[in-house]
């Protein structure tokens, strides 16, 4: 067990920069995940962690020790560096059982035979898979040969543990009950933990911090609750859970916590408590979850209930089971509410909280 410190780490493909000066620290037993869309540079972190490639700046240190240093030309081999990695292929030997494939780390370690069976009951206990020694991987299922690969990795204690994408390959169902299993598994191991994932949901159940990176940068780290209730900027809004955007001008500016008026485009006005100041004359953009907006009591209008009822056209409805899905256009800006209610007519009068609804700076663009 350690923590690892990650710093400035730099990494360049020709052109590409694909991680741009990244700095992290993951505390002795804490899970974070890298979260981000395709291409942002996660999997290049990991590898650069695990040193399966060699970063062109920076600093990766793992409890006292040191695997890269570029400033002092200092690189370890992968093999040098106590790293447990399991990607999302499984790559278990096809023609070993379960037992021999997590025997292999050790057998090249030179563990002694004693030694090495006591090590291979535990971890196989560790990911309820004793049953299943004797078999070999074509005859388990795709999240049994992940928890090998899982076995496999922590038979030999690495420090730190990295996953990259480790149960992208099971279906939905699967991946369901893989996610549980792997949420026990960590508050059990409590092993210092790289987690990639571009899924939001794995990323918000397992992690104790999730690192948002976009475009090889760290957007914002925070705890899953406080990325999804107070998100950096509209990329991270965008990027976890569902986010409606309304543009609109600042007609009286309000300190930070103070109560600033809004209009839209199309005329229409609403009073927000700014989670950041507000000039007056300033575009901003206001974001809503689904579940902080409502269809309005009826015959309201205006200010009312500590919130806003503004007219909005139904574009589209659905019904997905227990909820309506009611797309929306609220003076030309795309909404999407969900409700128990039937939405019934063309237009609907919809309640927006004064509270909780982020207030971004600039317009409509930055919510793009
Ligand atoms: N070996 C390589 N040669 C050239 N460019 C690369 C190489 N590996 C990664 N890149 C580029 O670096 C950037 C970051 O890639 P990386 O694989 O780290 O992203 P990622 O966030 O893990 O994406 P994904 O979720 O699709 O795996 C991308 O623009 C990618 O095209």
């Amino acid at each position: 067990m350690a923590d690892l410190l990650i710093e400035g780490l730099t990494k360049r493909f020709g052109g590409v920069t694909a991680v741009d000066n990244v700095s992290l620290h993951v505390a002795d037993g804490e899970f974070v995940t890298l979260l981000g869309p395709s291409g942002c540079g996660k999997s290049t972190t990991l590898a650069a962690v695990a040193g399966l490639d060699r970063a062109d700046g920076g600093r990766i240190q793992v409890g006292d020790t040191v695997y890269f240093d570029a400033a002092r030309g200092l690189y370890r081999p992968p093999e040098a560096r106590s790293c447990g990695l399991v990607f999302q292929s499984y790559a278990l030997w096809p023609h070993m059982t379960v037992a021999d494939n997590v025997a292999f780390p050790l057998t090249l370690r030179k563990v002694p035979g004693p030694e090495r069976k006591r090590r291979i009951e535990e971890v196989l206990a560790l990911v309820e898979m004793e049953r299943y020694a004797a078999r070999y991987p074509h005859e388990l299922s795709g999240g049994q040969q992940q928890r090998v690969a899982l076995a496999r990795t922590l038979v030999y204690h690495p420090a730190i543990l990295l996953l990259d994408e480790p149960l992208s390959n099971l279906d939905a169902k699967l991946r369901d009950r893989a996610r549980a299993w792997l949420g026990e598994l960590r508050t059990r191991l409590r092993l210092t933990t790289i987690y990639v994932t571009h899924d939001q949901i794995e990323a918000l159940a397992l992690s104790d911090r999730i690192v948002v990176m976009n475009g090889g940068r760290i957007a914002q780290v925070g705890a899953p609750q406080e990325i999804y209730d107070h998100p950096a900027d509209p990329f991270v809004a965008d990027f976890i859970g569902t986010t409606n955007f309304l543009p609109a001008r600042v007609l009286t500016g309000a300190p930070e916590g103070g109560k600033a008026v809004l209009e839209l485009a199309d005329g229409q006005r609403l009073e927000v408590r700014a989670e950041r100041p507000a000039t007056a004359g300033s575009r901003v953009t206001l974001a809503y979850r689904p579940e902080q907006m409502r269809i309005a009591a009826e015959g309201a209008t205006g200010a009312t209930d500590g919130g806003a009822v503004l007219r909005t056209r139904i574009t589209s409805r659905a019904y997905v089971g227990g909820l309506w899905q009611v797309g929306l256009d609220l003076a030309g800006a795309p909404l999407r509410l969900e409700t128990r209610q039937p939405p019934r007519g063309e237009e609907l009068h919809l309640w927006l909280p004064q509270a909780g609804g982020i207030l971004f700076r600039g317009g409509a663009d930055a919510a793009a």
